[in-house]
């Protein structure tokens, strides 16, 4: 499908979002709405129901309904056809949903469709096929009894979603909580409310029952995600988002003691030794530094070279950093898109004008495109001369912002790397066997890539520890978060 220009697509395609309760498209109650600004055009897409805890009621029983009805007695194979099917209609549907993604996001089209949506279908594909391997355990006690285990689901559960990959993480957590057995209520970010608008759509077209998964638009605080978070029948939370929003929905689902999995912020370590491959360094470190506009949790935004390296890699990386191409998302020529909000950019571009009072010094970038009046365009952005103690260096900016310190030994860059509250990713380039084993194993983070990043396997463990997330999500460990266990023991 030709990718029809932004006009056409808002003029043809209905893009005010309702939300998606037992199966059906409906405004709130209250008829309450909020604009959805195009971030590279600064113009309203359209309107998004607001829903509160009104409409969070009715999706939680709707979802409580469809769990205590067909889902669960379902047969895991029939389950898994219909999930896997889903998948499928995410990729019949590609195009459209790539570019409804661009539009929200201001990411490039290109990215959206090569890895967004992609792996969206992917995740539901991946966890169709893995639910059919799952077991459980058993002990027989010599011949005086025998133990085993089952796996039952949980009943209904709250997915709440950051703006950044929105259908990826949102499909991410979908996939295997449907596999497992359960009843989804999901809350997309207010940035993004498109690609989760259509999954109600394709779900249905899928063969998911009426009120299995239900989608309610809204905020977070005294809004439809706060709703979520308190109410008594969602008997487990899957977040994805800041750190500070993970504290306040921890308080708020202690009420009524939910289980939580916490994927949340980042300030990631990418360790660069003299004898890595420069080459193969700076073409992974411009993904990771720069993909996405730098708005992904996983981005190496801490950049730690070997002096021997640091003068040329500076060099080089500054030189194709320059040749990154910031412009409208839908040219395909574009590299480098919108920030998400205007808000999100005043708050990226502070971090620019802190780095330069904390003595960084701006290599490239830090500036809107001169050629870019409007839009929430960032040029990729390098800082050098800062210490590790600077809060550029220790704060999360998601954004296309890295700094670049130099270290002399292995001992001084471990311990600035781990000198952070934060335990997402971290990346490591060496062509030292030993040391590249050596040192990954005292990173404090959940996932380290060597010589790569963002390769994904997705029955690996997946999440963060310190103040990056609470719990894995990823093959078994997804299983292990939206499932109970039972352990019957019988006596011979
Ligand atoms: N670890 C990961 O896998 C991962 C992946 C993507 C993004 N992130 C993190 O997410 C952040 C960016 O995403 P964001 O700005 O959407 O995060 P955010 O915390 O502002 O919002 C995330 C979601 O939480 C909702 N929310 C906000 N306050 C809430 C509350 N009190 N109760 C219930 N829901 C509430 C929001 O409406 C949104 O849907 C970054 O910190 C990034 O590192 C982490
Ligand atoms: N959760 C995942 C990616 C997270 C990206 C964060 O912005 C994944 O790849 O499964």
């Amino acid at each position: 499908m030709q990718i029809q220009s932004r006009a056409e697509m808002i003029k043809t395609k209905p893009i005010d979002c309702l939300h998606f309760i037992d199966g059906k498209y409906v405004p709130s109650k209250n008829e309450k709405t909020f604009v959805n600004i195009n971030p590279a055009t600064e113009e309203v897409m359209g309107t998004v129901a607001e829903g509160g805890k009104e409409e969070i009621a009715l999706a939680v029983a709707a979802a409580k309904r469809a769990f205590e009805g067909s889902w669960r007695r379902m047969p895991a194979g029939e389950r898994a056809r219909i999930i896997r099917r889903i998948g499928d209609i995410i990729l019949e549907r590609k195009d459209e949903l790539a570019a409804l993604e661009s539009f929200d996001t201001g990411k490039p089209y290109g990215l959206a469709s090569s890895i967004d949506i992609p792996r969206a279908a992917y995740n539901f594909h991946f966890f169709a096929d893995y639910m059919a391997s799952i077991g459980t355990e058993a002990y027989q006690m010599d011949d005086v009894a025998l133990n085993y285990a089952i796996r039952r689901p949980l009943g209904v559960v709250g997915l709440i979603n950051p703006w950044n990959l929105p259908l990826l993480l949102m499909t991410w957590k979908l996939a295997p909580c449907l596999a497992a057995g359960n009843t989804a209520v999901l809350k997309p970010a207010e940035w993004t409310p498109m690609t989760a608008t259509l999954l109600g759509e394709i779900c249905k077209e899928a063969g998911v029952p009426d009120g299995v998964v239900n989608i309610v638009h809204g905020f977070g605080p005294d809004s439809a995600g706060a709703a979520l978070t308190e109410h008594p029948d969602v008997c487990a939370i899957s977040f994805t988002g800041e750190t500070t929003t993970g504290k306040h929905i921890m308080t708020a689902a202690a009420k009524t003691l939910k289980r939580l999995s916490y994927e949340l912020g980042g300030k990631n370590p990418n360790i660069i030794f003299a004898d890595a491959d420069l080459d193969e360094v700076i073409e992974t470190t411009i993904k990771s530094s720069f993909i996405n506009q730098g708005e992904v949790c996983l981005c190496g935004s801490r950049i730690y070279v070997e002096r021997p390296l640091y003068d040329a890699f500076v060099e080089r990386f500054t030189a194709k950093t320059k040749e990154l191409i910031v412009g409208d998302p839908l040219d395909p020529n574009t590299t480098v898109g919108t920030l998400i909000s205007e808000e999100h950019y005043n708050r990226v571009r502070s971090y620019v004008e802190l780095a330069v009072e904390e003595g960084g010094v701006i290599e490239t970038g830090g500036k809107r495109p001169e050629h870019l009046s409007t839009g929430y365009y960032l040029e990729p952005t390098i800082i050098t001369g800062l210490t590790n103690d600077c809060r550029v260096v220790q704060e999360e900016i998601f954004g296309p912002v890295v700094t670049i310190l130099p270290f002399d030994r292995e001992e001084e860059v471990i311990k600035q790397a781990n000198d952070t509250h934060y335990g997402l990713s971290a990346t490591i380039w060496t062509n030292d066997l030993r040391r590249a084993h050596r040192v990954a194993a005292q990173i404090e983070a959940g996932i380290i890539w060597v010589n790569t990043w963002f390769l994904r396997d997705l029955r690996t463990p997946f999440g963060g520890m310190k103040q990056s997330g609470i719990g894995r999500e990823g093959g078994m460990h997804s299983f292990e978060f939206y499932s109970e266990l039972s352990n019957i023991c019988i006596k011979l």
